[in-house]
């Protein structure tokens, strides 16, 4: 069964600034919907707006039809990777699993990753930046939840890690993605629709060209 969620409305201000302008975000299962947008244009804001952690003037989010009110309580419902890192520094990798809420099966999927089971015993703090974000994302990738919303998932990965993550996330054809990055080539690569963020609202790219009609990239980045 497709799953539908839906951010109708979202409206927010910081100050005298409006940030947001009344935008509609949806994203189905099996979608990955790339959100693009120049740096302090309000990404992280709306994701985290669409995840409930944050107060808007106005955003209803509904999936299937039912309005959550706070979308992050709601069981199964939607997963966050934040843009800055989460997960206790004390932990050791393995245990984290014990802690967010990963079904046995995806917790055994998320341990028999060859790059994860080789630092399982570590501490998250005996980690490098790179793996720590490996470990994060692959945490809220393996949750059971039917959404999950990715605030920079490819910051501070290598090239090859990137390609994996990419591998990974295109497999997870079950679950609805929204992802935001700063590496556009990435965030073309691996999603299925193209949103972007420009000065408050949120325009559904049907042309790459578009990317640079908006001023998003300079011109002649995308050829043809
Ligand atoms: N707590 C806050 N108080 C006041 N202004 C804020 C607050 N949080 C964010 N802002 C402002 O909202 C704007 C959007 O921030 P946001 O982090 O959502 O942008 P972004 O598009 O994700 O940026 P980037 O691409 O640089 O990560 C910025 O101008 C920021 O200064």
């Amino acid at each position: 069964m497709v799953h539908q969620l839906v951010a109708d409305g979202i409206v927010k201000s910081w100050d005298l600034r409006q940030l947001l302008t009344d935008c509609y975000m949806t994203c189905s299962t099996g979608e990955i919907v790339g959100l693009l947008g120049r740096n302090g244009c309000g990404k992280s804001t709306m994701l985290q707006i669409v995840f409930g952690t944050l107060e808007s003037e106005q955003c209803r989010v509904k999936v299937d039809g039912q309005l959550y009110r706070k979308p992050y309580k709601a069981r199964d419902l939607i997963a966050y990777l934040p843009q800055g890192n989460f997960v206790p520094r004390h932990l050791k990798v393995a245990d984290l699993v014990k802690l967010f809420p990963v079904s046995a099966v995806n917790a055994a999927k998320f341990l028999s990753n060859p790059r994860i089971s080789q630092i399982q015993d570590l501490r998250i703090s005996e980690l490098s930046g790179g793996q720590e974000r490996f470990v994060e994302i692959m945490l809220i990738l393996h949750s059971s939840a039917k959404f999950i919303l990715l605030d920079e998932p490819f910051n501070a990965l290598d090239p090859i890690i990137k390609e994996e993550v990419i591998a990974i996330i295109r497999s997870h054809t079950h679950q609805g993605i929204i992802l935001t990055d700063h590496d556009y080539t990435n965030v073309l690569a691996v999603s299925t629709r193209i949103m972007l963020l420009n000065e408050g609202a949120l325009k559904q790219i049907q042309d790459l060209k578009e990317l640079e009609w908006y001023k998003y990239l300079p011109e002649n980045t995308i050829l043809g």
